[in-house]
């Protein structure tokens, strides 16, 4: 229980006086998923569990609303309504106890592990498309700190200090990875002063210690009869147990990109099977083998093929099939894409490919393991970084190792 802590009794007083109570909802702290809401009671399904009235909502009218306001409307071309959550938060922090929204500022994490805050011999360790775009991020958010250095400027007049000091990188990011990993969707509004980019983020104290769990469902929206922002429980949660909400049907690489944290057994996890890897154990002297990729391609089974807990996806099984296809079978290709069985040989081949490539992969994961747990025992300082990424590799080593058992039981027995 983290309620009797003063940060949480200063951001209950706050919530208070702007009309939230809430005796239910109490943070904690929890194994597994760190800082979040435990309810006193059992929700059943349909049962609201948190109703924030829009009065302590923090969207764009908040900052147009505020201070910052004159000087936004002033700036062209407009600043985006990221930038202007973004300058509104580091604003706010800067202020301290002068600072409405302190409360609820206290209570935000000090610092996340989004990729772009993560030291770049630990994103060195993801799996290739997570490290490239690991890196985008890290370019996007450094680009957009630069080409808004001259918008802050213009926000001298507001402070003692160089402004320079005010907005360095490192309060920049903090606020951007506050608003990507925290901010609740609303319906877009429109503001002349803001540029045309989607003004959908909004921050919702209190709301935001909602842990995720993929095995959950809500309901939640901003509700415009009652002028709050409702989640409403989709399926039950027992009393004293922490609250969950779904923040989508995210595999974990997308969690670790967009929030930063994996959730183990996550069902929507797998592992993505790369062009390269496909075609790697296929036979060289295929004659056919670029126009069986070129259909592929023309029907989009070149992505998306993975390994998954249930085993290779239909997906890369079709596609390997296909691949697969004996010479004098190759008329047969839509027939394969139908998912028709066109001979025995040809089943036989493609799962022993998909179980070549599991086997490669199992082995290239074990090895980073390896490599992670040796980093951890020499960067200590790093230990937090480190782990998340033996997690995210652990979690795709046991989802190898379920398909690797589904292939041997379906090599066995390849047409039950
Ligand atoms: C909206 S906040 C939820 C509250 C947050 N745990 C806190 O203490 O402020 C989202 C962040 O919580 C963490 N988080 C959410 N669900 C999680 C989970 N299932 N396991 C671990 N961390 C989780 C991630 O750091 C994520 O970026």
């Amino acid at each position: 229980n983290e309620s009797y802590k003063s940060e949480f009794i200063e951001l209950k007083k706050w919530l208070k006086d702007r009309k939230f109570e809430d005796a239910n909802l109490v943070p904690a702290c929890f194994p597994g998923t760190g800082r979040g809401l435990r309810s006193r009671t059992s929700l059943q399904e349909g049962q609201m569990i948190i109703s924030l009235p829009e009065s302590c909502l923090l969207t764009t009218d908040t900052v147009i609303q505020s201070s910052l306001g004159p000087y936004i409307q002033k700036w062209k071309p407009p600043p985006s309504p990221i930038l202007a959550l973004c300058t509104f938060l580091v604003t706010e922090k800067h202020a301290g106890v002068l600072s409405p929204w302190k409360p609820y500022l206290d209570i935000l994490p000090t610092w996340y592990t989004c990729p772009a805050c993560l030291e770049p011999e630990v994103v060195d360790l993801l799996p290739k498309p997570l490290k490239a775009k690991a890196k985008e991020q890290r370019a996007h958010v450094q680009e957009f700190f630069a080409s808004s250095r001259a918008f802050f400027s213009s926000l001298q007049p507001l402070f003692v200090e160089a402004v320079g000091s005010v907005f360095s990188y490192s309060a920049f990011l903090w606020a951007w990875c506050t608003v990507n990993t925290r901010a609740v969707y609303l319906r877009p509004r429109r503001h002349e002063c803001l540029s045309a980019e989607p003004d959908t983020c909004a921050l919702a104290p209190f709301l935001d210690l909602l842990n995720h769990s993929p095995h959950v469902q809500v309901k939640a929206a901003f509700n415009k009869e009652t002028a709050c922002y409702e989640i409403r429980a989709a399926s039950r949660c027992r009393r004293h147990e922490e609250v969950f909400i779904c923040y989508g049907p995210h595999g974990n690489r997308r969690l670790l990109l967009e929030y930063g944290f994996v959730s183990p057994r996550n069902p929507h996890a797998c592992v993505p099977v790369s062009r390269e890897m496909l075609v790697k154990y296929l036979p060289s002297a295929d004659q056919q083998m670029h126009k069986k990729i070129s259909i592929l391609k023309d029907h989009g089974f070149i992505e998306n093929l993975t390994f998954g807990w249930d085993g290779p996806s239909w997906r890369l099984l079709t596609a390997l099939k296909l691949l697969c296809l004996e010479a004098e079978k190759f008329t047969c290709w839509k027939k394969v894409l139908l998912g028709e069985v066109i001979s025995d040989i040809n089943e036989k081949t493609s799962l022993d490919i998909a179980q070549k490539i599991c086997y490669q992969f199992i082995e290239e994961t074990t090895a980073v393991l390896q490599k992670v747990s040796h980093m951890k025992e020499q960067k200590v300082s790093l230990i937090n970084q480190l782990t998340l990424v033996e997690t995210l590799w652990t979690e795709e080593l046991r989802i190898l190792k379920a398909s690797a058992e589904i292939i041997s039981k379906l090599c066995a027995d390849p047409l039950p």
